[in-house]
């Protein structure tokens, strides 16, 4: 079953994703020199940020220096847009960290050249990663998305590709237009799969993901898929409307 860790706000979430983050680290390490992470961009870097810079004890036993960290999406603009994921987590993270992770950002020289050379990016995404992922740390946007994976027939051949790692995402309806994306067969090969999400934006898509169960929603898909490996960190207010008991 996709176990739910739910707080409020004195509970301090980013503290215990970071509990969560430091406990799947110290796993992986047991049985490999590297620790893989693919994260998100969006609210997640903001708690990434808490979570893993800003907090007194969980920070000094991040072993950054064992990190690999890859995107599960980013959007197709130079690396240092503010619209990036990389730039944001740059930002936010690397650039307050006196030992540095091996960061993967996708070859934006690419960018300027067209929706021609997008699949190209995609591709060559696909190449960087590693065998296994050993963790993979996931948005909810309202409508349901994760990483790049939209609701809706026209975003349809995303969630359904089962070949494909990493695939251009086009008329992304969040901006901008043109990103790259994880699909499900990397979540398939992931050691485990977390979303975090919070605030009341979230209501809506929490209620059609955990009561109804509604697969038009990718997250819904994602749950349905990968179950056991699956946990979310939500605060109350994203989780007030749902009445199934988790
Ligand atoms: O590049 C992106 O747009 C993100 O990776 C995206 O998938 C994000 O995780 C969700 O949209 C949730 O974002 P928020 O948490 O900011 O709502």
């Amino acid at each position: 079953m996709v176990s739910v860790h739910k707080y409020s706000i004195e509970e301090n979430l980013p503290h215990k994703l970071g509990e969560y983050i430091l406990q799947k680290q110290e796993d992986s390490l047991k049985n490999s020199q590297v620790f893989n992470v693919a994260i998100s961009g969006g609210s997640l870097i903001d708690v990434l940020e808490k979570g893993l810079v800003d907090d007194p004890t969980i920070a000094p036993k991040i072993k950054w220096d064992k990190w690999n960290v890859y995107f599960v999406d980013e959007r197709i603009v130079p690396l240092d847009h503010r619209d990036s994921n990389y730039c944001a987590f740059k930002d936010a993270v690397l650039d307050k960290l006196s030992v540095l992770p091996r960061v993967y950002p996708i070859d934006d020289s690419l960018v300027d050249a067209g929706s021609a050379a997008y699949e190209k990016i995609a591709s060559e995404y696909e190449e960087l990663l590693p065998k296994k992922l050993d963790l993979l740390l996931l948005g909810c946007g309202p409508d349901g998305h994760t990483c790049s994976l939209f609701p809706g027939d026209h975003h349809r051949y995303l969630i359904e590709e089962t070949t494909k790692q990493v695939m251009w995402c086009h008329d992304s309806p969040k901006p901008p237009s043109d990103r790259i994306t994880i699909t499900l067969p990397v979540m398939e090969g992931a050691g485990a799969i977390c979303f975090v999400t919070m605030g009341t934006s979230k209501q809506d898509a929490m209620h059609h993901i955990f009561d109804l169960k509604d697969t038009s929603m990718p997250c819904a898909v994602v749950n349905e898929h990968f179950d056991a490996k699956v946990s979310w960190f939500v605060d109350d207010l994203a989780f007030e409307t749902v009445t199934t008991n988790l």
